[in-house]
C-alpha cells in the first residue's frame, strides 16, 4: 500500500516537473522565435528568405487590420491626377515649350508646371515633410516669357471634384510663389524621416516624342518607400492590354490613361486616370512565368539610357524568344507590375552615372507589392536612403519573385564575360 503511494507520489511528482520544464521549453522557444522575428526585419541577410517572407505576410496581416497612409495615399494620387492633367494640356499642344538643362537633358513647361502643383499639394498637406523632386526654378527666374507661360497653365489646372481641389490646398498664389515652390523639391534626401520624391514627367524625351511617359511620385520615411503612385497618361486602361510600345494614333484620350499604386505591405492597384475624383482602383498582380520562352521583357527606348545589346544577351540566354518592347518611363514598372509584361531590364551605359532616385521610387514599391522583385545587376535592393541617386546600385533588373534569382544569375553570367 505505501509502496503504492509512494510510486503514485513519484509519478505525480515526476509529471508535475515535466510540465513545469515543458513550460519553461515553450516560453524560452516564444522568446526565441520573437528574437529572430524581430532581428530579421532588422538584417534580413542573415535570415533565409523563408524567414523573411514569413515575417512580411505578418506585417501585411497586421497592417491590412489598420490602413496606414491613407491620406497620403489620397493626396498622392490627386496631386499625381492634377499633375497629368496638365502634362496632357501640353502633350496636346504643338509648341511644348522646351528647353535644354546643363546636362542637356530637355525640360518642358509640362514638367515645371507638374512639379508645381505636386509640391503645392503635398505642402498643403505635409508641410514639415521634405521633397527631392527632379527640376529647379533657376531657369525660369532668368526667362520671364517661360516662366509666364508655366503660370498660365498652372493656375488654370484644376480637378473638376471641387472637395478634392480643396484637399490639394487650392490655387498657388502667383508666379513668383509658384517659383518658390518648384525650389521646395530641392531636399538632399537621406535616410531620416519623411522624404517625398517627384518626377513631374517621368520619360521627357517619350513624351516630346508621343511615346510614354509617367508623373511619378513616392514617399519614402526612414529611407524605405512607403507610398508610390505613378500616373500613366498613354498607357492603356485595360490592365489586360498586351504590352506595346505603340501609344496608337487616336488624337483621343480615349482608352488611355492610369494611375499604378501602392503601400508597403497592402498591394498594388490600378485605376483609370479620370478626370473627377478617383475611380475605385483595382489589385494588380504579376504574371507567373511558366516558360521563359513565351516571357517578354521591356527596356528603355534609348539606347544611352541601358545598355540594349547586353539587355539582349541576357534575354537569349534565359531563354527568352521575343523581341524586347522599348518604352520610355516608369511605364515600365506598372506594365509589369499588372501582368502585361514580365521582366524589365536596365543595364548601366556608363560607369559613372548614378540612377536618380524620383526615377525609381514608386516603380519599385509597386513592383514588389505586386509580386515582383526589383534589384540593381548584383542583386541588391534598390537603395533610396543615400541621398538624390541611387549610389549604392547599378542597373536595375526587375522580375517575378519565383523567377528572379535565375535572371540574376543570368545577369551576372553574361556581364562576368564582358
Ligand atoms: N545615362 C543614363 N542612364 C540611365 N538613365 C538615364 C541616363 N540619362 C538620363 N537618364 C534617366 O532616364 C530617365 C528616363 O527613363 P527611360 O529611359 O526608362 O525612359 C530620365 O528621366 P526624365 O525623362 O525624367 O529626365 C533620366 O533621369
Ligand atoms: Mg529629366
Ligand atoms: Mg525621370
Ligand atoms: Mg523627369
Amino acid at each position: 500500500m505505501t509502496v503504492n503511494k509512494k510510486k503514485i507520489r513519484q509519478q505525480q511528482k515526476s509529471t508535475s516537473s515535466h510540465i513545469f520544464y515543458s513550460k519553461i521549453l515553450f516560453v524560452f522557444s516564444l522568446i526565441v522565435l520573437i528574437l529572430a522575428i524581430f532581428t530579421s526585419r532588422i538584417i534580413p541577410s542573415f535570415f533565409p528568405r523563408t524567414i523573411v517572407s514569413a515575417t512580411s505576410r505578418l506585417t501585411i496581416t497586421t497592417m491590412a487590420s489598420s490602413p496606414q497612409y491613407t491620406k497620403e495615399l489620397e493626396v498622392a494620387q490627386l496631386a499625381v491626377q492634377r499633375a497629368a492633367r496638365l502634362t496632357k494640356r501640353v502633350f496636346h499642344e504643338k509648341a511644348k515649350g522646351t528647353v535644354s538643362k546643363d546636362d542637356k537633358s530637355p525640360v518642358t513647361i509640362g514638367d515645371f508646371g507638374a512639379q508645381a502643383l505636386i509640391i503645392s499639394a503635398l505642402k498643403a498637406n505635409f508641410p514639415s515633410d521634405e521633397i527631392v523632386a527632379e527640376e529647379e526654378a533657376a531657369q525660369l527666374r532668368e526667362d520671364t516669357p517661360l516662366r509666364d507661360q508655366i503660370w498660365e497653365l498652372v493656375k488654370s489646372t484644376k480637378l473638376d471634384d471641387e472637395a478634392a481641389e480643396q484637399l490639394l490646398g487650392g490655387a498657388i498664389k502667383d508666379a513668383d510663389a509658384m517659383l518658390e515652390i518648384i525650389d521646395q523639391g530641392n531636399s538632399k534626401g537621406g535616410a531620416k524621416g519623411r522624404i517625398w520624391t517627384i518626377d513631374p514627367i517621368d520619360g521627357t524625351k517619350g513624351f516630346l516624342r508621343g511615346g510614354q511617359y509617367a508623373v511619378c511620385l513616392g514617399l519614402m520615411v526612414d529611407g524605405d518607400v512607403k507610398v508610390g503612385v505613378l500616373g500613366c497618361p498613354n498607357l492603356p486602361v485595360d490592365d489586360a492590354a498586351p504590352l506595346t510600345a505603340d501609344i496608337g494614333t487616336k488624337a483621343t484620350d480615349e482608352g488611355r490613361g492610369v494611375i499604378f499604386s501602392a503601400v508597403q505591405g497592402q498591394g498594388a492597384t490600378s485605376r483609370p486616370l479620370g478626370t473627377a475624383g478617383l475611380a475605385e482602383g483595382k489589385p494588380i498582380a504579376m504574371k507567373p512565368i511558366t516558360e521563359m520562352s513565351n516571357a517578354s521583357f521591356c527596356e528603355s527606348v534609348e539606347a544611352g539610357h541601358s545598355d540594349q545589346g547586353v539587355a539582349g544577351q541576357i534575354a537569349k540566354k534565359l531563354g527568352i524568344t521575343r523581341p524586347s518592347v522599348r518604352m520610355d518611363s516608369q511605364a515600365k514598372y506598372g506594365s509589369i507590375a499588372r501582368g502585361a509584361g514580365d521582366i524589365y531590364l536596365r543595364l548601366p551605359t556608363s560607369k559613372s552615372y548614378q540612377e536618380k532616385i524620383w526615377d525609381h521610387a514608386a516603380g519599385d514599391l509597386i513592383v514588389r507589392e505586386a509580386g515582383g522583385q526589383v534589384t540593381d545587376m548584383n542583386g541588391n535592393r534598390l537603395d533610396f536612403s543615400v541621398g538624390r541617386t541611387l549610389a549604392e546600385n547599378k542597373g536595375v533588373i526587375a522580375a517575378p519573385a519565383a523567377v528572379h534569382d535565375q535572371v540574376i544569375k543570368v545577369v551576372q553570367e553574361v556581364l562576368g564575360q564582358q
